[in-house]
């Protein structure tokens, strides 16, 4: 199946996923000189309860910290979205070094990681239908920049161990998220899709301008897991980022001057 190898990597998606080439495809190259201010976006609104985290895991594409969303503790309402969308997972893209990981570039800058927190509209039933409507997902996007460590970052880290492998998971309680967002929620916002098969067109993309800081240990870390199962030949989990993709006339909105 897909994964970010030469024989099944993003070139090769197409050739399951014809919706790769679609019109609305994520991620992009953001161009702050081309993005235009809409003084009509509101601040984002993230409310996020520490006890509807459930567990993290290693899917064999990342590493997953999954919520409990049978209700509406963690939301996400206001940015550029309308009603009230519930956190159902954050995960990570990363490099096998620090001069790239991210997925979305900035004027062509790459990071050397970008965190994804993803939230369905709870006008529809459940993710899984959410995520086949156009308005269906909002993901909220946070580069992570080479710099000094991240204590926030250390709780996630120290869990690493338990899922090193493809099928791995371990509990993970009370982690709220918001420790992990920048002090500035200024942020760039257009429409896409998953950046992940199925690559279905159904996602608001909110990026943050404000980067967080990740050091090089930390990075190792990340770099530590392993996309392979236990007892197969190692494989490391490194260089999980799908590159930016065509525009297609789309514009960009930002949220600050
Ligand atoms: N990177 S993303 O755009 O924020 C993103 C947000 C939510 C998702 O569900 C996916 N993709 C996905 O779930 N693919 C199915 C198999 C994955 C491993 O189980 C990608
Ligand atoms: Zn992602």
């Amino acid at each position: 199946s897909w994964g970010y190898a030469p024989a099944n990597g993003p070139a090769k998606w197409g050739d399951s996923f014809p919706i790769a080439n679609g019109a609305r495809q994520s991620p992009i190259d953001i161009q702050p000189a081309a993005a235009s201010y809409d003084a009509g976006l509101k601040p984002l609104c993230l409310k996020y309860d520490a006890s509807t985290c459930l567990e993290i895991l290693n899917n064999g594409h990342s590493i997953q910290v999954t919520f409990l969303d049978d209700s509406d503790k963690s939301t996400l309402t206001d940015g550029p979205i309308s009603g009230v969308y519930r956190l159902k997972q954050f995960h990570f893209h990363w490099g096998g070094a620090d001069d790239r990981g991210s997925e979305h570039t900035v004027d062509g800058t790459k990071y050397a990681a970008e965190l994804h927190l993803v939230h369905w509209n709870t006008k529809y039933a459940s993710f899984g239908e959410a995520a086949s409507k156009p308005d269906g997902l909002a993901v909220v996007g946070v580069f992570l920049k080479i710099g000094d460590a991240n204590p926030k970052l250390q709780k996630l880290l120290d869990a690493f161990d338990g899922i090193k492998t493809k099928g791995t998971q371990t509990s993970f309680a009370n982690f709220d998220p918001t420790t992990l967002l920048p002090g500035c929620l200024d942020y760039w916002t257009y429409d896409g899709s998953l950046t992940t098969p199925p690559l279905l067109e159904s996602v608001t993309w909110i990026v943050c301008k404000e980067t967080i800081s990740v050091s090089s240990d930390q990075m190792a870390k990340f770099r530590s897991l392993l996309f392979s199962v236990q007892g197969e030949a190692e494989c490391c989990m490194v260089d999980n980022y799908r590159p930016p993709q065509p525009l297609k006339g789309r514009s960009v909105r930002a949220s600050f001057k």
